[in-house]
């Protein structure tokens, strides 16, 4: 499914995510982080997104994803966990479109990999799909080794 690693540039793409509880917090997290242009559609987004959105660091349209959302988008995330909305996604992106599947991943073409960044290297993790919570422990004890490697270094 997932078969090939890439890092990818999304500095102000257009980057719409269906849906706004808590996994597409986590989605809307690191993409803002990445300088994406982030857009939530949703009818109901929980209050730390609602914070992004009153500060101007993602925009929100309030309702049920419509196909015109997502026509002209670099990427779109399905973290609805709403058929309705994963269907509009399936019927609507082109080939040439991004989809991540956050709640089904059968429909995207993209994963986020679980991921340790520092200033000069940044390693990621896939579990290739099959078990998240498990890239999620990996990250944590990557992230353990590299503190004690930078530990390591100072007093060489
Ligand atoms: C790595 C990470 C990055 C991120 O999200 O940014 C990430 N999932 C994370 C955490 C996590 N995910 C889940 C739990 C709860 C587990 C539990 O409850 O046991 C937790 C733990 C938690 O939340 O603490 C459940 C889950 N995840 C997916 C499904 C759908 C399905 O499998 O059908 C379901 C089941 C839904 C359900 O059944 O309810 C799908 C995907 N999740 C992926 C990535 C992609 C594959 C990555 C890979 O190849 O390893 C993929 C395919 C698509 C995507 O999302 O891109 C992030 C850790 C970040 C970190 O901490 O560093
Ligand atoms: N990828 C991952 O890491 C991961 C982790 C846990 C869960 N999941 C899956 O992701 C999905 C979402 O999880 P959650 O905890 O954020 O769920 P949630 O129920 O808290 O949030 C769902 C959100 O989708 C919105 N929504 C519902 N119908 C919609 C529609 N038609 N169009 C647009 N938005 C709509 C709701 O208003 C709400 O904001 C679930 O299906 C869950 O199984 C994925």
């Amino acid at each position: 499914m997932f078969n090939f690693p890439l890092f990818l540039d999304v500095t102000d793409k257009k980057v719409v995510i269906a849906g706004g509880g808590n996994v597409a917090l986590r989605k809307a997290r690191k993409l803002t982080a990445a300088a994406a242009n982030v857009i939530v559609v949703a009818p109901h987004i929980v209050s730390p997104l609602y914070e992004m959105y009153k500060e101007g660091t993602i925009d929100w349209m309030e309702g049920k994803l419509d196909p015109e959302h997502i026509r002209d988008a670099f990427l779109t995330v399905s973290a609805s966990g709403s058929s309705e909305a994963q269907h509009i996604i399936s019927q609507t992106v082109r080939p040439d479109q991004l989809v991540n599947g956050a709640d089904q991943p059968a429909i995207g073409n993209v994963a986020f990999p679980a991921s340790v960044e520092e200033e000069e290297i940044h390693i990621a993790i896939s579990t290739k799909g099959k078990d998240p919570s498990r890239a999620k422990v990996l990250r944590e004890e990557l992230e353990e080794w590299l503190k004690e490697r930078q530990t390591k270094d100072r007093h060489e």
